[in-house]
């Protein structure tokens, strides 16, 4: 039986959804205090009418203007403790147990109940209206925002759609707030587009009174250019199939939620596809009677104008026409026949192609989870001139030999542009792979590399693609795209996260996030590696303890980076997952660090200073050498380096509280080749100095990856570890000696590898270390033992690189192959 109290329960304090258990469970089991029934009536409670004040140009809900009824809270014994976020003034509908989301009235939040039967379909409908915020086990956030709202209306979701589908999830009403804010979002979605047309960017509205207030704007008009004002027809749009998928893009999405909404209309009655389809088609048609008045604005204005228009509440759409493109020429791609995209890769590019066009914006996938495919399939659907730009020339080859693997491009149709090479291809249209710090550059330019240049910047793109956004500071994209003119850009990441909050610059600079895959069903579908996370508390013995609480910050950091319990514990996990089988990644930031444990432990490493020839030799050997199984990396290692042979993850030292670098550092064992081996799992360890800033930063780095649903368990005690053979600084003179050796460490030396610098191998290749050390241990300055034994461990390296002439069959065999394709 319903309850009869007007406010029933709502969601309370559930802001970190899956952390703790803010949920209550209401319904008419919920106890309450005695008398409580009665004591508020509806014009005590705040009308849902009252929570209407939206802030448009941020995508959220503003407090402003809104009053809760004082009696509104304390209703029941523990309504005080939700404060601000009891929403139980929200009437639940009589089935609200059935339903599986929940909504915050006041800032568009939801939260949706995984455990719900119908939460998968929720979910589907979630990811095309919303921002996923977190995903954790038992309960998803998601964030309305306006981009998300504008990614909906552009599946061809119109404000009916969402408002129908919402209020079947829901088990409240629609707040009327939320309803005013999804209307007002989309109606004014798709009013003002940027084109690029003839290598000039136009402002074009169906709308007269829309294209005068734009041209009266003081911050739009500086940019105007004068004279440039045309009107003409809008172009045909009809179905869109995207390579590799046998559905029109986007119309499978919003027939799905179409469809179930028609389902809630009349019960039992299916939807027929054909016609929704044909209905989406008719809006179409609808709009393409209608006259385009347009006026150009000047380049360095693009930025200004997307961001005023946003101000404006009219979010600027930047969509591409590529099959009524007449101008540039078609690019002869397709994906080989054999080529099957995965079912989230084609959700992700059905949001870009939504309506038959090519939409900007970014696709957020979790590493290893083939962001380059999608790139791949996104510039075969496009077929004109694509662009991509990546972070190291390694990178550059990788995509050119990926364009060639999944497509059936002509070799001579795709050219790299790096350092050492600087090929062009040979057609009207083609392919051009580089990096961004090729195209941003601004040293003087060897007589080629301007010939390049002056190429990429006088013609018009078809798609850029933009590998590894997250990386790359926003001036180098203002630059890249004031350089390069393209019609439609891509960005591929793994991690939308900047912990300089500059990520929603990227929302101009590229265009807002498409879609974000979830990290939890990925693995669940074997995609990506299962993977058990764990932070390991070291404590420290008292004398690095006290040294470490008088240290200056550096000297701290690394006193807790080389407490000799840390080292024992990588020591130990090592031997145990060697004994298991596994192949091994230890990472340090710190380079002076990860040298010492590496020659200590006589294990091989690489980091910025290690040539590239050295590189790959290791990299081989880890992959193939069944005598290597583990590898020390330092933060060049982070992103870019595909071992799926590894599955197991040690992290002695990371970069603050990042919480990117350690999903990057995460997605190294995400593509771990035996993922799909029986009860297979890949393992995550963060080894951190107790009581130390470390844990501090260590909860800080994890707050993403346990909003994607990983839960770090803590190690406290390594079972048996003192019976460890040869185990390090076991005794206290080998601690002091250790001790002594971090205090004497210089503190200008070479410290942590500048991952920018990474992003060119010919630079970082030549980089040599700012300071070479000069101090020795007191052990070496007292002639000291130790010095031998570091001698003998320090040759991994040099032990390979002898081992090379004796080359295995197989490694001569890659050798071959890869001269081969050099001479290509
Ligand atoms: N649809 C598909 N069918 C078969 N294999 C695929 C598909 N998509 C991706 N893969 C494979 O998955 C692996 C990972 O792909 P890719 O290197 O593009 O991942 P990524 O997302 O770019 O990872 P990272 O962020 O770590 O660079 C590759 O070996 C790729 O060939």
């Amino acid at each position: 039986m319903p309850p009869k109290r007007k406010a029933s329960g709502a969601i309370r304090g559930a802001s970190k959804a899956g952390r703790t258990s803010g949920v209550s469970t209401p319904g008419a089991e919920t106890p309450r205090s005695i008398g409580s029934s009665d004591e508020y009536s509806d014009q005590e409670i705040a009308s849902e009418s009252e929570v209407e004040n939206l802030d448009k140009a941020h995508g959220k809900f503003s407090l402003a203007g809104y009053q809760r009824k004082p009696k509104a809270v304390g209703y029941d014994a523990v309504s005080h403790l939700f404060g601000k976020k009891d929403f139980s003034w929200l009437k639940l509908k009589p089935d609200h147990e059935n339903r599986p989301l929940w909504i915050d009235p006041e800032k568009g939040l939801i939260i949706l109940e995984s455990f719900n039967p119908l939460a998968p379909q929720a979910q589907d409908f979630l990811i095309t209206i919303a921002e996923p915020l977190s995903r954790p086990t038992f309960l998803h956030e998601y964030m309305l925002t306006t981009h998300s709202l504008y990614a909906a209306v552009s599946v061809g979701l119109n404000p009916k759609d969402i408002i129908n589908a919402l209020n079947r999830f829901l088990k409240t009403p629609l707040p009327d707030g939320v309803r005013s804010f999804i209307e007002g979002c989309t109606e004014s979605y798709g009013k003002i587009k940027l084109v690029l047309k003839n290598t000039k960017y136009l402002v074009e509205t169906t709308d007269p009174n829309m294209l005068q207030m734009l041209l009266k704007d003081p911050e739009i008009s500086q940019f105007r250019v004068h004279g440039s004002e045309g009107t003409s027809l809008a172009p045909t749009m009809g179905g869109l199939v995207i390579p590799g998928t046998k559905n029109a893009a986007g119309v499978r999405e919003a027939t799905e939620i179409k469809s179930g909404d028609k389902q809630q209309g009349q019960e039992g009655e299916k939807p027929e596809e054909g016609n929704i389809y044909a209905a989406l088609n008719e809006e179409d048609d609808d709009d393409d009677k209608e006259a385009v008045h347009s006026f150009e604005i000047k380049d360095e204005g693009v930025e200004t104008v997307q961001k005023r228009c946003l101000e404006l509440g009219f979010p600027v759409l930047e969509e591409y026409d590529f099959r009524n493109d007449e101008v540039n020429a078609n690019l002869e791609i397709d994906l080989r026949p054999a080529t099957q995209i995965r079912p989230y890769q084609e959700k992700s590019l059905s949001k870009m192609f939504g309506n038959g066009r090519a939409k900007s914006g970014i696709i957020v996938l979790p590493c290893g989870a083939g962001k380059t495919l999608v790139g791949i399939t996104a510039a075969c659907t496009v077929k004109k001139g694509i662009i991509v730009l990546c972070t190291s020339s390694m990178s550059v080859v990788q995509w050119r030999q990926e364009f060639l693997k999944w497509s059936n491009i002509n070799p001579d149709d795709i050219a790299v542009f790096t350092s050492d090479n600087k090929s062009m291809f040979s057609g009207n249209t083609g392919i051009v792979v580089t990096t961004y710090s090729m195209v941003t550059q601004t040293r003087e330019r060897s007589h080629d590399a301007k010939k390049m240049m002056d190429f990429l910047s006088g013609r018009e793109w078809g798609l850029m693609l933009l590998d590894e956004v997250h990386v790359v500071p926003a001036q180098i994209f203002r630059k890249v795209t004031t350089r390069i003119k393209t019609h439609s850009k891509l960005g591929l990441t793994a991690t939308l996260l900047r912990e300089d909050d500059k990520i929603s610059d990227l929302n101009f600079l590229i265009g807002p996030k498409l879609y974000e895959a979830n990290w939890m069903e990925l693995s669940e579908q074997g995609h990506i590696a299962k993977v058990q996370c764990a932070e390991v508390w070291c404590s420290m013995p008292t004398e690095f303890y006290e040294e470490y609480l008088k240290a200056p910050g550096r000297k701290k950091q690394l006193l807790y980076v080389m407490n000799p319990t840390k080292f024992q514990a990588c020591q130990y996990l090592i031997n145990y997952h060697e004994s298991r089988g596994d192949k091994i990644i230890v990472f340090s930031d710190d380079v002076w660090a990860l040298k010492r444990y590496a020659e200590k432990l006589g294990k091989a490493m690489i980091y910025g200073a290690t040539a590239q020839h050295e590189r790959i030799r290791i990299l081989e050997n880890f992959q193939h050498n069944p005598a290597i199984n583990t590898l020390f990396l330092s933060k060049i290692g982070d992103t870019s380096l595909d071992l799926p042979e590894a599955t197991c993850l040690i992290q002695i030292s990371s970069h603050y509280g990042s919480r990117r670098q350690e999903a990057q550092r995460l997605g190294r064992i995400l593509r771990a080749k035996r993922r799909n081996d029986e009860g297979f799992n890949a393992f995550f360890y963060s080894l951190v100095s107790k009581d130390t800033q470390e844990m501090f930063y260590s909860s800080k780095r994890q707050a993403f990856l346990v909003d994607q649903g990983y839960a770090f368990k803590v190690i406290t005690q390594l079972q048996d570890i003192d019976k460890t053979p040869d185990l390090a600084f076991a005794s206290p003179s080998e601690r002091r000696e250790l001790l002594q050796d971090v205090l004497v460490s210089q503190e200008d030396e070479e410290v942590i590898d500048d991952l920018w610098h990474q992003g060119s191998q010919g630079r970082a290749q030549r980089r040599k270390p700012k300071v070479r050390r000069t101090a020795g241990t007191l052990n070496e300055l007292s002639g000291g033992q130790d010095m031998a034994y570091v001698e003998q461990n320090k040759s991994m390296n040099k032990t390979l690189k002898k081992n090379k002439k004796e080359s295995h069959a197989f490694f001569k065999k890659l050798q071959r192959e890869r001269d081969r394709r050099k001479q290509q």
